[in-house]
């Protein structure tokens, strides 16, 4: 069993908390992500809130949601992702509405959707973009869960990690990809995979997002060479002392 496997297996068990159905509670209206990265003129961030992972263990547990999102914002980062699966990365949604409620940038639900519930939930803590993991959903629920979440208005980011995942994400027609430079069953984080699969599959009308694994500014210019229009940045802002400098550095122009 790979660690996803047990993310996805304690996932379920949460589900089972979960009311039978999540109604919509308001008629919000989510914030634009993808027309807002591509009017700048320097790489996208999208900053990432993440207490632990499976892969580091606990990452840095001494701080408030609201006060790191204000300093990514501070940074001029252009979204916030929240991570809020509990059991393997200590978030959660109270997280999330957290940071809702302190800033006006589009936020991420960062989490392991499996169950249409997980969407509803997310636009009612305030989510503006949801990540739909291609390796753990078919095409069928994977398609339904891209509509569900633009019904509701919100972005999704179709995470792939490889072709064949690539090849389905495609299928979508989706406006936005995210490539994990980790690979989720072996932790292994190679920055050239989203070089490689962009320069495949290039598509203009497509955002390209590189995910994982990105500390430097050298790091930023090759995945802004390689056609990635933003990046996911985690565990490096949040053991950074300085963040709002780490994602000026980022920032790379375009
Ligand atoms: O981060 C992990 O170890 C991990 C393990 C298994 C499934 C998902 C995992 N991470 C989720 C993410 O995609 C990252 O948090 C995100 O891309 C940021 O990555 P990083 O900048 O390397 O923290």
């Amino acid at each position: 069993m790979t660690i996803l496997d047990k993310i996805v297996a304690e996932k379920k068990e949460t589900l089972k908390e979960y009311p039978e159905v999540v109604e919509r509670a308001s008629d919000r209206q989510p914030i634009p992500f993808k027309a807002r990265v591509e009017a700048g003129d320097t790489l996208g961030i999208i900053s990432e809130i993440k207490r632990a992972s499976p892969s580091k263990g606990d990452i840095n547990t001494g701080f408030t949601p609201a006060d790191q999102a204000l300093l990514y914002v501070e940074g001029g980062t252009n979204a916030i992702s929240v991570l809020t699966e509990s059991d393997f990365f200590k978030g959660s949604m109270t997280d999330l509405a957290d940071v809702r409620g302190v800033v006006d940038v589009p936020i991420l639900n960062k989490d392991f959707i499996i169950d249409e519930r997980q969407i509803v939930d997310a636009y009612n803590h305030g989510a503006d973009i949801i990540l739909l993991i291609v390796t753990i959903l078919d095409d069928e629920t994977l398609a339904r869960f891209h509509n569900t979440a633009r019904d509701l208005g919100m972005e999704v980011i179709v995470e792939v990690h490889d072709e064949e995942e690539m090849k389905r994400a495609l299928k979508l027609d989706p406006e936005i990809i995210g490539i994990n430079n980790r690979d989720l069953k072996t932790f292994l984080v190679d920055l050239d995979n989203t070089v490689k699969l962009i320069d495949k599959y290039y598509d203009e009308a497509i955002l390209f997002i590189a995910e994982s694994g990105m500390e430097t500014r050298a790091d930023a210019q090759k995945m802004a060479g390689g056609k990635a229009r933003c990046l996911l940045v985690g565990e490096t802002l949040m053991r950074a002392k300085h963040p709002v400098e780490v994602i000026g550095e980022l920032k790379v122009g375009i």
